[in-house]
């Protein structure tokens, strides 16, 4: 197997050897989550009951957990499979939606923050407000420039030391120390729904394809989606038709044009 130093060579050894990947997603995502895995060459699992979420955790190669469309079991689910995968040393990304809406979301991002995901990723309003700032978020919508949550994305990766991806038009990666921003995509995404969520899987899948080097498996999987964004604007007619190119961008997308175009730079 090649070394996976770049993005691009990380998408080639995930399609090599397709992980397994554990996602408690929401009802929303499931779907596009599952072919935004299958496209880019990872093997996704939906898995949410109580009763299996901790055992099928020890299965996986990594763990992704959204709080989309939570509820008290799902949350049981959660806290079983974060659980699981901590003490087997397993990656998990944590994306937070709307946790700043409810009481309820606010105390299960607590509780789910408190069993340390090794990755966060969220967009702005959301990582504002997890770092303890004042968001504009509206429901699971930002209404906050990604730069803005910049400082908040550093004190959040120091507090919890972990990875924190912020989303929107121009990306933002930091593990506290380094930090990277990420152009490209497109503005159609915010416009079909559960892309974020689906992302947030990805992080999961490049994660389990390379565990020793999570920053570097963060920023690949915001890369690949930043440029197959671009060629599935390219004769979109709108956020319906983006959806099905999007898909079909990722399959086609190999790793040395990943890296030819991948827009990454240190911040
Ligand atoms: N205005 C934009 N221009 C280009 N890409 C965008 C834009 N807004 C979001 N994206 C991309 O859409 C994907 C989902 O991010 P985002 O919309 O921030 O997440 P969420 O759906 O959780 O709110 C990411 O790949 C992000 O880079
Ligand atoms: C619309 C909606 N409602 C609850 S979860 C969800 C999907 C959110 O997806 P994303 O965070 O990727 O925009
Ligand atoms: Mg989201």
């Amino acid at each position: 197997m090649k070394s996976k130093t770049t993005s691009g060579a990380m998408l080639e050894a995930m399609r090599e050897k397709p992980p397994l990947v554990h996602c408690i997603t929401n009802y929303v995502a499931m779907n596009i989550a599952a072919n935004v895995l299958l496209a880019s060459g990872a093997s996704p699992a939906m898995v949410h009951a109580a009763e299996e979420a901790g055992e099928f955790a020890g299965i996986a190669s990594a763990l992704t957990v959204n709080i989309g469309t939570l509820s008290t079991q799902w949350l049981d689910g959660m806290r079983a499979a974060a659980k699981a995968a901590a003490s087997a040393g397993k990656p998990w990304v944590l994306d937070p939606v709307a946790h700043y809406a409810t009481a309820f979301r606010r105390q299960a991002v607590a509780d789910l923050l408190a069993l340390k995901p090794t990755i966060i990723r969220g967009n702005a309003s959301e990582i504002i407000a997890l770092a303890g700032g004042e968001s504009r978020g509206q429901g699971v919508d930002s209404r906050d420039p990604v730069e803005q949550a910049e400082d908040s994305a550093r004190r959040l990766a120091e507090r919890q030391q972990a990875i924190v991806a912020v989303t929107g038009a121009v990306d933002f990666v930091t593990d506290g120390a380094r930090a990277v921003r990420i152009k490209g995509g497109s503005v159609l995404m915010p416009q079909v729904t559960a892309l974020g969520c689906s992302l947030t899987c990805l992080v999961g899948a490049f994660a389990a394809t390379a565990p020793e080097d999570l920053f570097g498996a963060t920023v690949a999987a915001l890369a690949i989606f930043a440029v197959a964004g671009e060629d599935a604007a390219l004769g979109a007619a709108g956020p319906g038709s983006f959806a099905w190119r999007f898909l079909d961008a990722l399959a086609a997308l190999d790793g040395e044009a990943l890296d030819a175009r991948a827009r990454v730079s240190i911040a």
